[in-house]
């Protein structure tokens, strides 16, 4: 009997110690990558992640042998069940080396990727095509960039993502799964996932396709009936994003009252010379202000806050990093002096605090509650960061008051972001699920993609398309083999954080007017649920935040709900009709 409850607690003790340096080691080479990509760096990182797996098979297998069920200590259940998935690890070693060189390809060339003028310069996603998506009115111009970004990456990755479904259905079977899919529904513990996750979006769906209804007549204003059916779906490169998954660059065409437009805070922090570093100081502030944990000294030595401009090669796509040894933390992001920049280094700093927080506990339990717990601490601070009070008393708005149409206005701002993400951040699994069990076969790819934009998004490709393209693969967390289906979650989830911090904070009023900045009670009980990381199955961490052990989209409804009043009474006023029964996508030639 020497695989006893005892003998265990020695096992984890020493999977501890040794997976801290194996972790630490691997997150260097790693980091090292992605912050100067060369050929010598790839090998190095795929070494020491051949050296991480094999730790993981190392005792992935051994905890096998622990009769976890007879065992009285919860943590130590939890903690043995947790390592007994290896993830890729259970690959045959040749095939590991070639899983991990497709994925490290599939993110260079997506990293990597330029749209060259026919004589003039080669433009990076970040932030020439982002910039050109986000300003530019001219649909032939959102067309180019459209166009040239799906051909520079998604063309070039599609026969490689054939093989890395393969394999990832491989791993995922070796470790009892049907497939990857299966795997990574597993994070969420829940055997109703699928179904639950249905229901949300069901309850979401009048508030997007009042919004859909909506932004469609203000671009058929803009753009003309040649480019706009007001009974039919939306081009997708007129939405002011490469991926049409946030509408926010177009409230200027959107705004519900044009005659009171909001201060453009981009200008202000320019204005105000704001660089990169004080952005991110601005965010950790945020967390230090509730009486949180502020950052250690290397986050602010080690961090790449801007691009490079010593002509490194980097990875732009903006990430937040735990280095496992309890002291290095580190955000990559190549920053703007922008206010989406600005927010988007609230998210990261999010997940820098959960990093904070968690970090006295095992590694195994160093992640969030779930996925979508991680990825809604730093967007319910931003829900705060963006509300009119905060920019106020931070000196980025100068008028005192909204009134009744600039508060509309603002909702719009923040449903532009927010609701428009809803549909793509849902489809975006349900099409890799879809993949990696078969339902979509790999010569159906790129239209299944656009089955699924059209049915969720009402959207369609601004030209046609083939199975010569792959445009899933021009979204990153595609070739970077990062589930998305969190960030869908996380959107409900950060609305109830929002409620339940913002009453701690004991603010009265309507929950778009709360900011929990200052708040000490706010980040009492914030810090409490963070620090559990993911050693409690999250429906009990949820209970601990807000008091409800299931996720509700009540909070996020009550956030809206002024928008909505108006957005239906404007849509009834156009007599508009909501969704899309014109479903074909037409592409009659545009002058
Ligand atoms: C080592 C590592 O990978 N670390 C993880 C974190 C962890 O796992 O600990 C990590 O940093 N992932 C990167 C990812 C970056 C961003 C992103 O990709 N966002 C989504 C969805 C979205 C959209 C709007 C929005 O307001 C919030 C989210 C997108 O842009 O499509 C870029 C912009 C913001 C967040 C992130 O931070 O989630
Ligand atoms: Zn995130």
């Amino acid at each position: 009997q020497l695989y006893n409850e005892t003998m265990a607690k020695a096992f984890l003790q020493f999977y501890e110690r040794t997976a801290q340096v194996v972790w630490n080691r691997f997150m260097e080479a790693a980091w090292n990558y992605v912050t100067n990509i060369t050929k010598k760096n790839q090998e190095e990182m795929l070494y020491k992640d051949v050296e991480k797996s094999q730790h993981t098979l190392y005792f992935g297998t051994r905890a096998r042998l622990f009769k976890i069920a007879n065992f009285q200590d919860p943590d130590v259940k939890r903690m043995l069940s947790k390592l007994l998935n290896v993830d890729k690890a259970a690959l045959p070693k040749e095939e590991l080396r070639e899983y991990n060189q497709i994925l490290a390809y599939m993110e260079t060339t997506y990293s990597m990727a330029q749209v060259c003028l026919n004589e003039g310069p080669c433009l990076p996603l970040e932030p020439d095509l982002e910039e050109v998506m986000a300003t530019s009115r001219d649909q032939k111009e959102l067309l180019w960039a459209w166009q040239g970004w799906r051909d520079a990456v998604g063309r070039q990755l599609r026969m490689t993502f054939e093989r890395y479904v393969q394999l990832s259905n491989k791993a995922a079977k070796l470790n009892g799964y049907q497939d990857m899919g299966a795997l990574w529904r597993s994070k969420y513990e829940s055997d109703s996932l699928q179904e639950d996750l249905e229901q949300l979006f069901q309850e979401l769906q009048p508030l997007y396709l009042n919004l859909h209804a909506y932004v469609r007549r203000a671009l058929y204003r803009f753009y003309g009936p040649e480019l706009i059916d007001l009974r039919g779906p939306i081009p997708a490169h007129v939405l002011g994003n490469m991926w049409a998954q946030s509408w926010v660059n177009i409230l200027d065409l959107a705004l519900p009252f044009p005659e009171k437009p909001p201060e453009d805070i981009t200008k202000i922090m320019q204005g105000q010379h704001w660089k990169p570093e004080k952005m991110f100081q601005e965010a950790e502030k945020f967390f230090t202000s509730m009486g949180m944990l502020s950052t250690p000294p290397e986050f602010w030595t080690n961090s790449m806050m801007e691009r490079p401009t010593d002509g490194r090669e980097v990875e732009c796509h903006a990430s937040a990093w735990d280095f496992y040894n309890g002291q290095d933390f580190r955000i990559k992001k190549c920053t703007e002096v922008t206010i989406e920049d600005l927010l988007s280094i609230f998210h990261q700093m999010g997940h820098i605090q959960y990093f904070l927080q968690y970090k006295n506990l095992s590694v195994i339990f160093r992640a969030g509650a779930n996925p979508a717990f991680e990825e809604a601490v730093g967007s319910v601070v931003t829900l705060s960061a963006s509300s009119h009070k905060y920019l106020l008393n931070r000196g980025l708005l100068s008028q005192q008051h909204q009134d009744k149409e600039e508060e509309v206005n603002f909702l719009m701002s923040v449903a532009l972001e927010k609701i428009a993400f809803i549909p793509f951040a849902y489809l975006m699994d349900l099409f890799r699920w879809k993949v990696f069990d078969g339902t979509i076969e790999k010569d159906m790819y790129n239209q299944e993609w656009w089955n699924l934009r059209l049915k969720y998004q009402g959207l369609c490709p601004p030209i046609p398309r083939s199975e010569e393209d792959f445009d899933p693969g021009a979204k990153f967390h595609i070739p970077a083999s990062l589930p998305y289906i969190r960030y869908f979650l996380s959107l409900v989830l950060q609305f109830q954080f929002h409620e339940a911090l913002c009453k701690a904070s004991g603010h009265m009023g309507p929950l778009h007017h709360c900011d929990i900045y200052n708040s000490k009670e706010a980040g009492k009980l914030l810090e409490d649920v963070l620090k559990l990381g993911s050693s409690k199955p999250w429906p009990e961490v949820l209970e601990k935040m807000t008091g409800e052990t299931k996720v509700s989209t009540k909070a996020l409804m009550t956030y809206f709900k002024p928008l909505l009043n108006w957005l239906v009474t404007e849509n009834v006023r156009q007599g508009e009709i909501l969704g899309w029964p014109d479903f074909s996508c037409s592409f009659e030639e545009r002058e």
